[in-house]
C-alpha cells in the first residue's frame, strides 16, 4: 500500500472502528482503488474472513454479483467502480462469496466518502444478511407454485394421498362414458368432484346439468327430470322440458341419489337401460344422449341390502365408483385447505387480517371435522366476522370448535408427543419413498419444503433412513 493511501487509512480507522464494531451489519470500507482498508467484527463473522487476511486485498476478491465496475480504470486509478460516478448505492440485494466460497445473500448500502476539501477518499460499505429473507421468500414461492399446480385440481385442494388418488379416478371416469358414482360423507367435495368429472371429458363444450333429488317431492322430481306435457296435472298450463332432455350430449349430476323415490327409481333405471325418457303425462319414448354422474353421503349398498334402494339400478349408477375420503382422514390437506379459505376471507378483510397464528392452525389440524370441508370453510367465514387481531386464534372459530378444542383437545397429546410422532412419521414415509422427498411429502400429504423443514427440524438425514 503506498503511504499516502496508508496515512488515509489510519485517519479512516480512527473515526469509526469503535462504533462499528458493536453493530450488527457487515461494514466495509475501501479506498478510491478498491483496496479493503478496513473491516468491522460483523463483516469478519458474515464473510468468513478475518480483518488481517482481507485488509489490504481488492474488494473484488468478495465476488459481489452487483458491482458493476468500468472495464478499463481511468489513467488516475480511480473511478473504475461505478459507485465512485453515482456518490451511493441503496439497498441494493446481491449475492458475496464467503471464505468457504459458499454464498451469502446481503442487503448493501454504499456511499463515497470525502474528506474536509471534498476529496474522494473512499468509500464506505454496510451489509446485512438476508439469508433468512430470501429463504423465506422462496418458501412462499414454492407454496404458491405448489398451490397454483398440482395441490388445487379443478378447483379441488388437496395435496394427500387419498385425494391424488380420487383425482386419479377422476381423469379415468372423464374418459369413460359409463355412469359415475361418487360417494363420501356430507361436505366432503362431491358437487366439486363432479364437475371436475364434466369439465375433464369429452363432454365438456356440452351442458352440465345439476338436480338435486333430496330437495323435491316425488311429483314434482319427476316432471323435474323428465319433463311434463301440457295438462298432465294440475298446473302443467303447457309442456316443459325436463333436465334429461336439457343435458343433451353432456353430463347430468344426480345429487343425493339415495333419496330418490322408488317410483322415479324405476324410471331412471330404464333411462339407463334404454337411453330413452317418457314426459310425465305422455307415453311417447324421446331418446337421450346423457351421461349420468351421481352422489349420495347414504351408504347405498346398506340401503340395497334393506331393500330401500333398487340393486339393478345400484349396479346400472355404480360402474365407476369414486370415493372421496373424509378430512380427518386427510389432516394434511387441512393446512392447505385453511390457508386458501383464509386467504379468501383475507382479501375482503380490507388488510385487517395477516395470518392464521400457530395456536389456531394447531387446533385445526386436531379438530375431527364431522362436517367435512364444508365445515372447514364454514368455520373461516365465521373467524372472518369475529376476529379481533391480524392473526386468528383458536377462539375466532366457532363455539363447537372451541369448546372441543378446551375439552377433548387439550387431553390429547402433548407437543412432546406430537413432536415424536411427526417425527416417526417423516423417517417411516421417507423409508417408503426410497429417500425421495417428493414421493416423502405426496405420502404425508404435505408439500416438499415441509419434508425438508421437517428434516431440519428433527434432525432426519439419509443415514436415518
Ligand atoms: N377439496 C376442496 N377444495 C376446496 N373447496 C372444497 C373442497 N371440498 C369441498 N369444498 C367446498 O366445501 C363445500 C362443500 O362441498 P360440496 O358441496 O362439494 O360437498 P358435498 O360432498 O357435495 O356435500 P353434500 O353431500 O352435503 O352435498 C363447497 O363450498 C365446496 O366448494
Amino acid at each position: 500500500m503506498p503511504a499516502d493511501a496508508r496515512a488515509t487509512a489510519v485517519e479512516l480507522e480512527r473515526y469509526w472502528k469503535t462504533v462499528v464494531d458493536t453493530i450488527q451489519e457487515g461494514v466495509m470500507i475501501v479506498d478510491t482503488r478498491g483496496t479493503i482498508v478496513s473491516v468491522n467484527k460483523a463483516f469478519e463473522a458474515l464473510t468468513g474472513y478475518g480483518a488481517g487476511e482481507i485488509v489490504g486485498r481488492p474488494c473484488t476478491t468478495l465476488n459481489c454479483n452487483s458491482c458493476e465496475v468500468v472495464r478499463e480504470r481511468d489513467p488516475c486509478g480511480c473511478h473504475w467502480c461505478l459507485l465512485f460516478r453515482r456518490g451511493e448505492l441503496s439497498r441494493q440485494r446481491c449475492v458475496l462469496m464467503r471464505r468457504d466460497g459458499t454464498y451469502l445473500h446481503v442487503l448493501k448500502n454504499a456511499s463515497i466518502l470525502r474528506d474536509a476539501r471534498g476529496e474522494v477518499l473512499g468509500a464506505v460499505e454496510t451489509m446485512t444478511d438476508i439469508t433468512e429473507l430470501i429463504e423465506k421468500e422462496s418458501r412462499i414461492e414454492a407454496f404458491r407454485r405448489q398451490l397454483r399446480s398440482q395441490e388445487a385440481f379443478h378447483g379441488i385442494v388437496g395435496a394427500s394421498a387419498p385425494m391424488q388418488r380420487v383425482f386419479d379416478m377422476m381423469t379415468n371416469a372423464a374418459r369413460s362414458e359409463a355412469p359415475v358414482l361418487i360417494l363420501g360423507e356430507s361436505g366432503t367435495g362431491k358437487e366439486l368432484v363432479a364437475r371436475g368429472i364434466h369439465e375433464l371429458g369429452p363432454r365438456r363444450r356440452r351442458p352440465y346439468v345439476k338436480v338435486n333429488c333430496a330437495a323435491l317431492n316425488e311429483a314434482l322430481l319427476e316432471s323435474e327430470l323428465f319433463g311434463h306435457v301440457k295438462g298432465a296435472f294440475t298446473g302443467a298450463w303447457q309442456t316443459r322440458k325436463g333436465r334429461f332432455e336439457a343435458a343433451a350430449g353432456g353430463d347430468i349430476f344426480l345429487d343425493e341419489i339415495g333419496d330418490l323415490p322408488p317410483s322415479t327409481q324405476v324410471k331412471l333405471l330404464r333411462v339407463l337401460e334404454e337411453k330413452v325418457i317418457e314426459r310425465v303425462g305422455d307415453n311417447r319414448p324421446i331418446h337421450v344422449d346423457v351421461r349420468i354422474i351421481s352422489a349420495t353421503h347414504r351408504d347405498l349398498a346398506a340401503m340395497v341390502r334393506r331393500g330401500e334402494f333398487r340393486e339393478d339400478l345400484y349396479y346400472r349408477i355404480n360402474v365407476i365408483p369414486v370415493h372421496v375420503p373424509p378430512l380427518r382422514e386427510r389432516p394434511g390437506d387441512i393446512p392447505l385447505l385453511a390457508e386458501t379459505f383464509f386467504r379468501r376471507i383475507q382479501l375482503k378483510s380490507d388488510g385487517r387480517l395477516e395470518g392464521i397464528g400457530g395456536a389456531a392452525m394447531e387446533l385445526l389440524m386436531r379438530y375431527p371435522w364431522p362436517g367435512n370441508v364444508r365445515e372447514l370453510k364454514s368455520a373461516f367465514e365465521y373467524a372472518a366476522v369475529t376476529a379481533r387481531g391480524p392473526f386468528l386464534q383458536p377462539e375466532d372459530f366457532p363455539p363447537d370448535i372451541v369448546r372441543w378444542g378446551r375439552g377433548r383437545g387439550a387431553a390429547a397429546a402433548g407437543p412432546a408427543d406430537r413432536r415424536a410422532l411427526e417425527r416417526r412419521e417423516l423417517v417411516e414415509a421417507l423409508r417408503r419413498a426410497g429417500g425421495s422427498r417428493t414421493r416423502a411429502a405426496r405420502l404425508l400429504g404435505v408439500s416438499r419444503v415441509t419434508v425438508w423443514n421437517r428434516m431440519k427440524r428433527y434432525g432426519v438425514s439419509d443415514a436415518d433412513l
